[in-house]
């Protein structure tokens, strides 16, 4: 029997004071190696979400399985296998990048040669190899998404989870970090982003999932769902078919 790599069931999460839960009812099963985008617009649930997909933020109900481990029950035990690359960078500005990602890399548990060995592969990985004395607040926008990266990847998960990665940079930048995730995938690293630039999923993923108002609206691979919607030139047709919203408000 293979094991998934994830399986969510029936997620809810209601915020204090909202109307409405910002999650309601996700359902969500990956293979491992498996690349998905989670698709939505804005207000739709995706960052809480994969919050409670990477054990972040507890749901209030429903369920949770990574590699065949109940992660609600045993979140200490299912850490090691996650990285997370958060949207708002999870960097300290006046520290070096070295001295973040020995930070991040201590957390995971690692030390000694094993942590040198792992800072060196993740900022070649993410080009910033040059750069690893330098203070994060010299960083460019781009440098501090690569940075954030390396930071996600350095104690090398099973599965990574990225909340709009390429978000607000330059072309290069963006360039590399698909590159990135491309590479690792192929590696084998089974992850789930979120992302609003629609060229970038029809690059990259082989699944979507479409929510909004904390449900989903529509899963599947890009090629079958453009197939079933003859009547949309492009993903971005399809997605405002689909919500009736614009990627973006
Ligand atoms: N900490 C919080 N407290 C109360 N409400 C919240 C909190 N975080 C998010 N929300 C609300 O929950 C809903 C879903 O938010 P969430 O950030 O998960 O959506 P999103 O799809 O990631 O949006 P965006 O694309 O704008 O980042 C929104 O209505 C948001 O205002």
């Amino acid at each position: 029997m293979t094991c998934l790599a994830l399986e969510a069931s029936s997620l809810v999460k209601h915020y204090r004071g909202q109307n409405s839960p910002a999650v309601n009812g996700i359902d969500l099963s990956l293979q491992a190696g498996e690349l998905i985008a989670l698709l939505g617009p804005n207000g739709a649930g995706k960052t809480t979400t994969i919050s409670m997909l990477s054990t972040l933020m507890r749901p209030d109900s429903g369920t949770l399985t990574l590699h065949g481990v109940d992660a609600l029950r045993s979140p200490q035990s299912v850490r090691r296998l996650i990285g997370m690359v958060p949207q708002e960078l999870a960097l300290y500005p006046s520290l070096t990048l070295a001295e973040n990602l020995r930070f991040w890399g201590r957390l995971y548990g690692l030390s000694g040669t094993h942590l040198e060995q792992s800072l060196t592969a993740s900022v070649t990985m993410t080009g910033l190899e040059d750069v690893t004395q330098r203070r994060i607040d010299t960083f460019s926008g781009g440098m501090k998404r690569r940075a954030n990266l390396a930071a996600g990847i350095i104690h090398q998960p099973q599965i990574l989870f990225l909340d709009e990665p390429t978000v607000g940079i330059d072309a290069q930048s963006r360039h590399q970090i698909l590159t990135n995730l491309r590479q690792l995938n192929a590696d084998g690293m089974t992850m789930v982003y979120t992302t609003h630039y629609m060229e970038e999923v029809s690059q990259l993923c082989q699944r979507v999932v479409v929510i909004d108002e904390g449900r989903e609206v529509v899963s599947g691979a890009v090629d079958a769902l453009m197939a079933d919607h003859p009547e949309c030139a492009h993903l971005e047709d399809l997605f405002l078919k689909l919500t009736g919203k614009q990627l973006r408000d």
